[in-house]
């Protein structure tokens, strides 16, 4: 694979609208003690630990599984073995979710507007997430639609929500960095540099489980009113 460089991705990739998400969400976490910036002159990550209680996992794991269908198997991402844990929405009218949902919004200081559903993940020996950008390429057949519905995706937050016994790291494979999945921690990374031309260095996998589960859940953030 290619690595593509800043040129690759002009204005049309939203670069006003993630550089404001950027450099607002900068000022917000630099004023945080709990914001843990991990080292890197690529990509610009935090990592804030306790986020959500023992028991908040506990509750959210639980509403993880009451959403899982077997008839994700037919799924796309599934069958092309690219994304092969079980993902789905966790009720957003569910005033438990909406109050995780707030607290990141919160933390972040992004317009709550601008977040897309929280997604519960659950991973089962074997599976994973393989490397990928979480933003939207220019060219695919998604673009537009996604562009019209919220842009770009600015900013990724994801909470562990238990320990897994082997595996399941989640791996930044551009720069070389692999974080061991921990309760009630939060990744929160840009997913484009400062100047708000899309990051390819995000280029990230979770890791496949190799013994116990793995469960996290991820809010994706866009440039304007998502939906
Ligand atoms: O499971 C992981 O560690 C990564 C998940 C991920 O990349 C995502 O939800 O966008
Ligand atoms: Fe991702």
């Amino acid at each position: 694979m290619t690595t593509k460089t800043k040129s690759d991705y002009p204005d049309n990739a939203d670069q006003s609208g993630l550089k404001r998400v950027g450099d607002s969400v900068r000022e917000r976490l630099a004023a945080n003690p709990d914001a843990y910036k991990v080292p890197s002159d690529e990509v610009e990550l935090y990592a804030i630990g306790d986020f959500m209680t023992a028991a908040e996992c506990a509750k959210m794991m639980e509403l993880i599984d009451a959403t899982a269908q077997p008839s994700r198997v037919f799924d796309l991402d599934y069958s092309s073995g690219y994304r092969t844990s079980y993902s789905g929405d966790v009720d957003p009218h569910d005033p438990f979710v909406k109050k995780i949902s707030r607290r990141i919004d919160d933390l972040l200081d992004i317009d709550p507007s601008f977040g897309e559903a929280i997604q519960g993940q659950r991973y089962m020996p074997g599976q994973e997430f393989q490397p990928h950008n979480d933003w939207f390429h220019p060219g695919t057949t998604y673009w537009d639609l996604e562009m019209g519905a919220g842009g770009q995706r600015s900013y990724t937050a994801m909470v562990f929500l238990n320990e897994v016994e082997a595996g399941g790291t989640t791996d930044f494979t551009d720069i070389g960095l692999s974080i061991e999945p921990k309760p009630g921690v939060m990744l929160a990374w840009n997913n484009a540099y400062p100047d708000g031309l899309c990051n390819p260095k995000t280029m990230h996998a979770g890791r496949p489980v190799q013994a116990g589960s793995k469960y996290i859940i991820t809010k994706w953030y866009r440039t304007k009113r998502w939906g």
